[in-house]
């Protein structure tokens, strides 16, 4: 068997046993190749190549047991390019396959390193291979109608829908015509892939034109407590755009909290599921200058059907078109038909809808029909999942002390907190150095010096009197009843531990008192969160708070 019989069926099988979404994404883009006798199935990047090995590899490993039980071509996984195969349309029972092999003995040349070897039976160039791909049939349904269709489609359908494969629609006559003259294989394929090749060049251009970042993907996106609404919310769009419910879905927060990944993320999922949907991501400044173009050049019906056209319109801070009147007029119109006909907006923005300064009322009060979700900095736990993620993509190993020390630095936005990451990545390159407490610490040296901030007795105290809703003056007061003790006591031996003052001067920053005081204050709490959960839970939150 030739690995261009195999990597079909192994597909098909794999299509059949994975749910649809994870197939589209992650194993139809897979292209295959032979070196040295081995056959490569290529993943297009460092991500792709990770995921696969860790979730998807046991599958193709069963696939290709069950298709080849006796196989001994090793089969491996690399990053690169090789060559696009479809999923056969059916199982082909092992005495087909054994002929088919027998016959094809120059099949494995068909898989070159070099896609522009192969001699196309229908070259994608010609004229007929340019109108094939042209004369995809226009779309007329809404984002919602392809992916409702797409979830109705069992895996077995898919293989035979014109909506999911118009391109490829000519691949199965060219199929069957090949098998009836029996010729060899190997024309089969040549013309199967050059479709197969046209068809992935096309994605290719439609993947431009959506202006979206590859990089922007749920995969990529780490959930924690400062997304975690908007990332859900998020996903049922990527799954159901349109829906008024959320539409549109309005994305607010400060600088660098991940907005625009968030929003992309949908784009993308989007795109991964049904290539043919219209998206087009745009940052306002661009919607800005595009007004001024088609002022100059009076052109502003072509515009606003070029955005009238999609199905998905991710605009990025939308903010910066308040206070332009001619803009926010043709961004009206567009929103308007859009949201007509029910076709997705996403907005993001640093302030909620209401709040955005010279930005037409109109616009403000339809911002908010929707869904607005405010994003918020993440706290220490998701900030040390973000640089593990970081880490994961880059390959680069991070010790968890390293990301907790880097996390607890670097509290103010997701984007700085990237920063940081790459110059402790550089800073180990250049050293030759596993990325440790050691390594961080020297590569962020300047940005720890501006954040350090000593802890101070007056933090402390501010800290637990408004954790237990007590006043300051309850804090140092004299007053020795039990809800205001407590809290003094653990205030104490908070500023202890977190503080390099001695006990007379903790003593005398709660009104004077002495220094055994501290002493049995400490005590007391030590001996406390042995046995009193209450008190444990309330001494670490506190601690977690004032070390954030
Ligand atoms: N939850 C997250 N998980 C992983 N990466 C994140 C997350 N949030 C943000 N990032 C990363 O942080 C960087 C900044 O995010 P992004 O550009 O989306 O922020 P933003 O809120 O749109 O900022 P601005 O308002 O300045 O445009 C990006 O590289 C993004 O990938």
């Amino acid at each position: 068997m030739t690995l261009t019989e195999f990597w079909p069926q192994c597909l098909l099988q794999l299509k059949q046993s994975l749910p649809a979404q994870q197939y589209q994404m992650w194993i139809a883009p897979l292209t295959v190749g032979e070196e040295n006798g081995n056959w490569v199935i290529f993943a297009r990047n460092t991500f792709t190549f990770n995921h696969i090995r860790e979730r998807f590899w046991p599958a193709v490993e069963s696939a290709r047991q069950a298709i080849l039980p006796d196989g001994s071509t090793p089969l491996i996984l690399k990053i690169g390019q090789g060559h696009p195969l479809q999923a056969a349309t059916q199982a082909v029972p092992p005495s087909t396959i054994a002929s088919t092999a027998a016959v094809d003995t120059t099949a494995a040349t068909v898989v070159t390193e070099n896609p522009a070897e192969i001699i196309p039976k229908t070259d994608p160039a010609t004229p007929e291979a340019t109108a094939k791909t042209r004369a995809a049939p226009k779309r007329t349904e809404s984002a919602q109608d392809i992916i409702a269709k797409r979830l109705r489609h069992s895996q077995s359908k898919i293989d035979s829908s014109p909506a999911d494969n118009s391109e490829s629609s000519n691949i199965k006559p060219a199929k069957a015509e090949k098998h009836e003259a029996a010729a060899p294989a190997i024309a089969v394929d040549s013309a199967q892939i050059a479709v197969d090749s046209a068809h992935e060049n096309s994605k290719k251009s439609r993947y431009t034109e959506t202006n979206l970042n590859p990089e922007h993907t749920f995969a990529a996106l780490v959930q924690g407590k400062g997304n975690r609404l908007a990332h859900a919310a998020a996903l049922s769009i990527a799954e159901n755009p349109g829906n008024s419910m959320y539409n549109p879905f309005f994305v607010y927060g400060s600088t660098g909290l991940g907005k625009t990944h968030l929003v992309q993320a949908i784009g993308n999922q989007l795109f991964a599921a049904e290539a043919k949907v219209k998206i087009r991501y745009i940052h306002a400044d661009e919607f800005i200058r595009g007004i001024m173009n088609a002022f100059h050049a009076k052109s502003f019906d072509a515009m606003r059907q070029q955005y009238q056209q999609v199905d998905l319109l991710i605009m990025d801070d939308v903010q910066f078109i308040a206070g332009k009147d001619r803009t926010m007029e043709e961004f009206f119109y567009v929103y308007n038909h859009l949201i007509d006909e029910k076709k997705q907006v996403i907005l993001t923005c640093d302030t909620l809808p209401t709040h955005i300064d010279g930005m037409d009322d109109r616009l403000k009060s339809r911002f908010s029909w929707g869904l607005s979700l405010e994003l918020e900095p993440p706290e220490l736990e998701m900030r040390v999942a973000i640089l593990q993620k970081k880490a994961e993509l880059a390959q680069v190993k991070l010790e968890d002390e390293a990301a907790f020390f880097i996390a607890k630095h670097i509290r103010s936005n997701v984007r700085e907190l990237e920063g940081a990451f790459k110059r402790v990545v550089a800073q180990s390159r250049f050293a030759s150095r596993p990325i440790d407490v050691g390594l961080a610490t020297e590569a962020l040296q300047d940005i720890l010096a501006v954040n350090h901030k000593p802890m101070t007795l007056e933090h402390i105290q501010n800290t637990v009197a408004k954790f237990y809703g007590i006043t300051i003056s309850d804090m140092v007061g004299k007053k020795r009843t039990r809800n205001l003790a407590r809290p003094r006591q653990i205030a104490m031996t908070l500023a202890k531990e977190l503080t390099p003052l001695s006990l007379p001067a903790i003593g005398s920053g709660f009104g004077g008192r002495d220094h055994t005081t501290v002493m049995h204050a400490v005590k007391s709490i030590s001996k406390l969160r042995k046995n009193d959960a209450e008190t444990t839970k309330a001494y670490e939150t506190l601690m977690m708070i004032l070390r954030d």
